[in-house]
């Protein structure tokens, strides 16, 4: 596998370093007033303007032979066909073998195929069942709340889901707990009716200590609550990849819905981890979701790179992050529906990508993944922005945009929309002469691409959604890394289980780091 740093097309960009920097976007649109139609494409109701990027035809031909020769086109083939990408824990990465539609077994194959659907039929049908009132609780009444309980990948895009349809919802209102320090679950109980209720124990592995944790409390509190036996087997059920563990909690393994361990975390909320989902807006509306995001797997996987929605971003942010050095990056959806989207991001990009050795073990020799983080705008404009127009540091934005509102949402986008394009317009043009006093002059030349979605329908949120996926995955091929495992994330969880004791009172088997040791005795008083 060659390193990046090796090869003619990186050399390439690299001798085009200081040009780059040097180039005014201003200058780029007075030389050719035809660039938005050469920078920018439209899919799956999805725009991408990226012609506000410091890059001309020269430059955008030297990324492109990038990604032709760190063989994405291969490195992609191998996910969708269900090669062990993620091999650090030899499995393949098989998100999209979830969206694949019914009747067309996909690159991954039949028997993955038949297994994807098997689940989706199951949990149709249970879904539906608990929607019309058909499957009751423990003591005969419908299912009116739902609560989810569950982390990262097993919380956020869910969350994100639903928030992002809520004119959609017309199902059990979905409640949300991820975090173990009580007062997301203390919510959610006091709205819930505990005999219409049911619980979500929503774990891959089904050994996360927080999401254990919650749904002990959850149990109990529906044992306390609920005059019937039958309340945990009616009313809690287990979504996982991890069936054997099921048992232990006190729940049977035969009713858990089951997720493969070929789906990651944060790749996951198109498997049964998205039944919250489903309960919320119902099949069709998930079925519409799922078929968005295969639209985007199809031009993701055949469209030509040039012409690559995810593999343009894909390579942006390379050429923004990894040559340019700008180390962070802002996402800045115009609507509170994707209020969640940052949150979503960060871990998809950054427990993807953050990492420093390639898929070899090697040290990567260019800087990967930095931070990606955002707020919707136009409060972000209120808060942030200030350092993106004048700051030190320069912060490629993606502004997303919906153009009209979806059946049963108030307001007009055009107010949004103007403030969305002006933000774009200010951040390139700035403001400057010499009748600028230099606490107001901005430096513009600050570069952003602008996602335009037609509106946020299901298709439209699931095509969104996987571009970034994909875009994660075409910037870890040129990085050459494995955007599969996370075991940066395993080392503080191993610890804080060390810790648990000593903050309890135990004496430390080893001493303790000074820092540690003084915080627990802080701690402890
Ligand atoms: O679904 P679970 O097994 O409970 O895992 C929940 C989360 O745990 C860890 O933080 C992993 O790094 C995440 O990728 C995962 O989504």
């Amino acid at each position: 596998m060659p390193s990046l740093e090796t090869l003619p097309a990186w050399q390439t960009l690299v001798d085009r370093r200081e040009a780059i920097r040097a180039t005014r976007l201003v200058d780029l649109f007075d030389a050719d007033p035809t660039r938005f139609d050469q920078f920018s494409l439209e899919t799956e109701g999805l725009l991408l303007d990226y012609s506000k990027q410091p890059i001309d035809a020269a430059t955008w031909q030297a990324l492109l032979a990038l990604a032709e020769a760190c063989d994405l086109p291969a490195q992609r083939e191998a996910m969708f066909n269900g090669t062990a990408v993620n091999s650090t824990e030899d499995r393949a990465a098989l998100h999209t073998a979830l969206r694949q539609p019914a009747a067309e077994p996909g690159p991954a194959g039949e028997a993955i195929h038949r297994e994807v659907m098997d689940t989706r039929t199951r949990m149709a049908e249970l879904a539906e069942r608990i929607r019309s009132g058909e499957y009751m609780g423990a003591t005969g009444k419908p299912i009116r709340h739902v609560i989810n309980i569950g982390i990262g990948g097993s919380d956020l895009g869910p969350r994100l889901v639903l928030e992002a349809l809520a004119p959609m919802v017309d199902g059990p209102a979905v409640h949300f707990v991820a975090n173990v320090d009580g007062v997301e679950l203390e919510r959610a109980l006091a709205v819930c009716d505990p005999e219409t209720t049911l619980v979500l124990v929503v774990s891959k592995s089904f050994g996360t200590v927080e999401t254990m944790a919650n749904a002990h409390e959850a149990m109990a509190w529906l044992r306390r609550r609920v005059p019937s036996d039958a309340v945990i087997e009616r009313q809690v059920l287990a979504i996982t990849a991890n069936l054997e563990r099921v048992r232990a909690l006190g729940l049977d393994p035969a009713l858990a819905l089951p997720m493969r361990d070929w789906v990651g975390g944060r790749y996951s909320l198109w498997s049964a981890v998205g039944f919250a989902i489903q309960l919320g807006i119902g099949s069709d509306c998930l079925e519409a979701l799922l078929a968005g995001a295969h639209g985007m797997d199809q031009h993701f996987r055949r469209a030509p790179l040039d012409a690559n929605m995810p593999v343009i971003l894909g390579l942006l942010s390379v050429f923004n992050g990894t040559l340019l050095g700008r180390r962070s990056q802002a996402v800045v959806p115009y609507t509170e529906r994707l209020g969640r989207l940052s949150a979503y991001l960060q871990q998809l990009v950054m427990e993807s990508n953050g990492k420093s050795v390639d898929r070899l073990g090697n040290p990567v020799a260019v800087p990967t993944a930095g931070a990606i983080w955002g707020q919707t705008g136009t409060p972000g404009q209120h808060a942030f922005f200030q350092a993106l127009h004048q700051g030190t540091d320069v912060v490629p934005v993606d502004f997303i945009g919906v153009i009209r509102p979806v059946a049963g949402e108030r307001g007009d986008p055009l107010e949004l929309t103007a403030h969305l394009f002006a933000q774009s317009q200010a951040l390139m043009q700035g403001r400057g002469g010499a009748d600028v006093p230099a606490a107001r002059a901005c430096p513009g030349n600050r570069p952003s691409n602008t996602v335009l979605i037609d509106a946020l329908t299901p298709e439209r949120l699931g095509a969104l959604i996987a571009l970034y996926e994909h875009r994660t995955f075409a910037e870890a091929a040129v990085w050459g890394i494995n955007p599969f495992d996370q075991f940066g994330v395993e080392l503080g969880k191993g610890l804080a289980a060390d810790l648990k004791p000593l903050l309890g009172g135990a004496t430390p088997e080893t001493p303790l780091d000074g820092s540690t040791a003084g915080l627990i005795a802080r701690y402890r008083g």
